[in-house]
């Protein structure tokens, strides 16, 4: 079965008021978007509620980070439980800014996608490597090391909620995406990765998308590689431009 084309946008901690993010939701109402494609945009957790309300059914939302607890004395964090209450299917987990910023290392990114899962939300898992280990040849251990971290604590099953981000982290926020034969190649080690560690089956149907300073000028080349199944779209995200990347695939 073909994988469905797959485009996020990440709003990170942007923009400033509710008020620029309704103008966000109009345009995406508004537009012509491509039916073939799954939509989803993630912004601050104090905002899902609100845009899910006002958005068109078929985009849907997604959490930018969660706990690993169902509840509990953790201040500062959300539950999967709670999101999933709230009626949030997605989750963003692994972003590279949780990472560094935060300190997350791929053990706790693993023990999150696995308490995500359990609490009845989808995964959009995010790896990728700093460009010092890119330029020392180590993009895909990096990848395959984040990547194992996650499949140790899941059943095959699982994979069938998560969609795997390849985020490079040279190519976040930078405007230097990475070429559509970089992309390619780190999408294809990826699902060898995934047919070797989890199943065949699980490489063929698991979609991965690439992000990383993604436009709508370099969208349509990236998205004709067979293994990049779509975008996560962070400062594009937030522009009407973010509408054309949506459609990438249409012609
Ligand atoms: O981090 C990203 C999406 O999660 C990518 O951000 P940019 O598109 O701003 O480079």
């Amino acid at each position: 079965m073909p994988r469905q084309f797959f485009v996020g946008g990440n709003f990170k901690m942007n923009p400033a008021s509710l008020e620029q993010k309704r103008s966000l939701v109009k345009v995406l109402n508004d537009a012509e978007i491509d039916s073939a494609t799954e939509v989803v945009i993630a912004p601050p957790s104090l905002y899902l509620l609100p845009l899910k309300e006002s958005l068109r059914k078929e985009i849907q939302v997604a959490a930018q980070n969660c706990y690993c607890k169902v509840s509990g004395a953790f201040t500062g964090e959300i539950s999967p439980a709670q999101l999933a209450d709230a009626g949030v299917p997605y989750v963003i987990l692994g972003h590279s800014e949780r990472r560094t910023l935060f300190h997350e290392k791929s053990e706790l990114v693993a023990l999150k996608t696995k308490a995500a899962l359990e609490g009845h939300l989808k995964v959009i898992l995010c790896v990728g490597e700093t460009l010092e280990e890119r330029e020392a040849g180590k993009t895909a251990e990096v990848v395959k090391s984040q990547l194992r971290a996650v499949v140790s604590e899941l059943k095959e099953s699982d994979w069938s909620n998560i969609v795997i981000a390849y985020e490079p982290v040279w190519a976040i926020g930078t405007g230097k995406v990475a070429t559509s034969a970089q992309a390619q190649e780190a999408h294809a080690d990826i699902r060898a990765f995934l047919k070797e560690a989890v199943s065949p089956a699980v490489s063929e149907s698991t979609r991965i998308i690439y992000g990383g300073s993604v436009t709508a000028a370099n969208c349509k080349e990236l998205s004709t590689r067979p293994d990049v199944d779509g975008f996560l779209v962070g400062g594009a995200s937030l522009k009407p431009e973010f509408v054309d990347i949506i459609n990438a695939k249409k012609n």
